[in-house]
Formats: structure tokens, sequence, C-alpha cells
């Protein structure tokens, strides 16, 4: 990476890759993009932005590479001003923005050059191909006869350009197949274990949850809730689910009087009992066996996922794709 003055190197070393204070974004009079928004994302964080569809997550990364203007507020992105100094950000930012602008004639080798120019970066394009999975020989065919998820893999590569010291990902999986939406996630976890910062944004919830350190959730523009998956889950009260099959219900099922237990549901012989803390699980089955309900013959504990989460703080069921499933980390 070239071009950093002295001065910059000092700023550069601050504590936050991104910071934003006080954004607000208007589009004319009647749309409220993004509403009195701040937030903090530290160095080497891998961090998810989440919320429903038009709740001004794509708004917000924009003003961040000053694609658009805010209306109020500032934002600063590694130590530099995000509108006063564009260059120095895009300098040391990868991106792969919602909805690309890619050349249709133009090969995708050629982009990855034009992007390695720009940076003044010194990648070599086989080692940024084989890193996404992108064909060598398909690099050198323009990208209009690409599919999606080639498009989008060659997008990613030019994210990845110069090695950036953050990368922002705006729905990286949409219109990847499940090889490709590994792809992202091993990309993320890489950049995780070498220092580097993700911030991105995307509907499969799974996926956010597997990897990131912390979420943000937006809705109508608004920063509901920034934490920790765990710390959403603490804050919420909402605990685990404890599913239990056993031989035979008790007809005096008493385990919703254990503190703690917040739902029971009875299924056939499946008992199913939500829980706000951790020592009510063990004290649900306790239960049971004392209730009479014989031999429990399976068991299963699930956590709250980040999808019941995000429905509790936004009001809306999980954008599309939020269902398909990933393996945790
Ligand atoms: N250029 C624009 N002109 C007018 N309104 C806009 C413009 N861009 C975005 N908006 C509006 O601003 C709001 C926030 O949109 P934005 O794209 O930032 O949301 P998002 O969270 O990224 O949504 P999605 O998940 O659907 O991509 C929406 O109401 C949208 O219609």
């Amino acid at each position: 990476m070239n071009g950093a003055a002295p001065g910059d190197r000092q700023r550069a070393t601050g504590d936050h890759a991104i910071r934003i204070d006080g954004l607000t974004k208007r589009y004319g009079a009647d749309v409220l993009a993004v509403d009195d928004l701040s937030l903090s994302v530290e160095r080497g964080e891998i961090f998810g932005f989440l919320g429903p569809n038009g709740a001004g997550k794509s708004t917000t990364i924009d003003v961040l590479m000053d694609y658009v203007r805010p209306t109020a507020g500032e934002a600063t992105v590694l130590g530099f001003d995000a509108q006063r100094e564009t260059r120095a950000v895009h300098e040391r930012v990868g991106i792969l923005p919602d909805g690309y602008g890619l050349w249709d004639r133009l090969t995708g080798r050629t982009h990855l050059e034009y992007a390695i120019d720009l940076k003044g970066a010194n990648d070599a394009i086989d080692a940024l191909l084989d890193r996404v999975g992108l064909d060598r020989a398909a690099a050198d065919r323009p990208v209009g006869g690409y599919s999606k998820g080639m498009t989008q893999r060659l997008a990613l590569a030019i994210a990845l350009v110069g090695d950036p010291d953050l990368l922002i990902l705006d729905e990286p999986s949409s219109g990847l197949d499940p090889n490709g939406v590994r792809l992202v996630r091993e990309i993320v976890l890489e950049r995780a274990e070498r220092d580097k910062t993700v911030f991105f944004s995307s509907h499969i919830l799974p996926q956010v949850e597997a990897v990131c350190d912390r979420v943000a959730i937006l809705n109508r523009g608004r920063l509901v809730a920034v934490d920790s998956v765990d710390g959403l889950r603490d804050a919420l009260g909402t605990g685990a689910t404890v599913t239990m099959t056993v031989d035979s219900v008790p007809a005096n099922l008493t385990i919703d009087q254990v503190p703690g237990v917040q739902s029971v549901t009875v299924d056939g012989r499946t008992i199913r009992a939500t829980v706000d803390r951790p020592e009510a699980k063990v004290a649900v089955l306790d239960r049971v066996r004392e209730d009479g309900a014989g031999a429990i013959v399976d068991l299963s504990v699930e956590q709250s996922s980040l999808e019941d989460l995000f429905s509790a703080y936004t009001g809306s069921a999980p954008p599309t794709g939020a269902t398909e499933r990933e393996e945790r980390r």
C-alpha cells in the first residue's frame, strides 16, 4: 500500500476501524434512510450489520465510502474522515458493494488489473483468482457471460486487492451456492486470523452468527441493538429451548414451576421448555423425572438463534435467506 503521509500513520493506528457519529441521511423530504446512527467498530473485529430490507444498511456503507453524502453527522474509516479523506479510505478498504458495477465487455482479469492499478497494489492476479475459486480460463472471458456466482467471486477478488485492513461486504452471499457461501466464511475467518477488520451485512443470519464478534441491528434507520450474539441473548432474557422425548408424559407435569422456565409445550411424547438461565436446563430434567416421566429417550438443547433475536429486536421475520443453515465455527 502506498501514499501514507507521516501523520497518517499515527492516525491509522487508532483503535477504531469505523467510527460513525450522529449519522443521518435523508433522501428528499420523505425518506429518512439513516436516523442519528452512532456506532464504533474496533480494529480486528468481525462485525455483522443487520436489519430488515430498507433498514439503511447500504446507505450507511455508501456514506463510509463517500458514495453518498450524509445529511448530518460524520464518519471515520481507519482513522480517516470518510468525506474529506476519501482517497486514503479507498486505498485501504476493500469493498464488495451491493449491486457492484462491472463492465460486461471487459474480462475478469482486466477488472483485476484496473483494481490493482487503482490501489497501487501488486497482487498476483492468479493468486486472487485461486483465492476466490474463479477459473483462470474464465478470467480471460468478458464478464457479460459470467453466471451470478462467478460475477460475485470476481467482485470478491476485487475487494481483496491490496490485502485491505478493512473489508466491507454488503450482502456477500446473495446469489452464491453453498460452496460460495462457505468461501465467504473462509475469507472472513482468514481475515480475522490476521487481525484485519470485516464489516458485513448479510441476510444469512446463521452465517453471521457463526463468524461475527459483534452485531448491530438496524431498524428503520435506527440502531436498535449492538452487542455480541450472547450479549443480545442475555439482554432479551431469551436463553435456550430444552426438548425432551419421554417414555410417557406425566399427567401432572410441573416443570412450568421451575424457576427460569418461560414456557412449556407438549407434543405427543415430546416436551419442550424455553428457559432464561443456564441452571434451569438441568432443573427441568430433574423435575420431569420427579413428575414421573420414566426414561428420557431423547434430549436436545438449543440456544436461541440470531434469527429469534433478530425477530425480537425488529418485530420482523428474518429476511429471505436467513433460514439457510450454516455450520457453526
Ligand atoms: N438513492 C435513493 N433515493 C431515495 N431513496 C433511497 C435511495 N437509496 C435508498 N433509499 C431508501 O432508503 C432506505 C434505506 O435503504 P437501504 O438500501 O440503505 O437499506 P438496506 O438496509 O441496505 O436494505 P436492503 O437489505 O434491502 O438492501 C429505503 O427506504 C430505501 O428505499
